[in-house]
């Protein structure tokens, strides 16, 4: 659950800073009817308007990994509202710790494959001992060109 308080600075502050996920898919609800959270696409930042008991599916490292780059990871971010409070939930859904993350062959057609071999554990480990970046932890796992 994330709860996020109102702030009469609303504008000067972030509720949760640019990041992504590791996971393979978030599921996140909107709990309460306040708008709060945005994704970044191709450098501006988009409000998603989370519709009534409808959840909102946001793709993670672990599936661009598995998926070569085909399926993106999403930056995304959630600001406050200078009144209201916010809450949502997200439903993280990831692979055991052990397991190797890496392109899945079938994402690999022309033999390239873009990102390094991971754990998961590994993945975990360096979300938890970085700040908040946006997608440069994700990028750094990309082989050169
Ligand atoms: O509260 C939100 O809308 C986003 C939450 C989120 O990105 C997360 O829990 O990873
Ligand atoms: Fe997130």
């Amino acid at each position: 659950m994330n709860y996020y308080p109102p702030c009469l600075k609303a504008d000067k502050v972030l509720g949760l800073s640019p990041h992504t996920d590791l996971d393979g898919l978030t599921l996140l609800l909107q709990v309460n009817d306040v708008q709060g959270l945005q994704i970044n696409k191709d450098g501006k930042w988009f409000s998603v308007n989370a519709l009534n008991d409808a959840l909102i599916v946001n793709i993670g490292d672990t599936l661009e990994i598995l998926s070569n780059g085909k399926f993106r990871s999403v930056e995304h971010r959630a600001v406050v509202h200078p009144s209201r409070e916010r809450i949502s939930a997200a439903l993280f859904y990831y692979p055991c710790q052990d397991l190797a993350i890496s392109p899945l062959p079938d994402f690999v057609k022309d033999g390239k494959v873009k990102y390094k071999t991971i754990s998961y554990q590994d993945l975990l480990t360096e979300y938890f001992t970085a700040e908040l970046d946006g997608r440069n932890r994700l990028e750094k796992l990309k082989l050169e060109p």
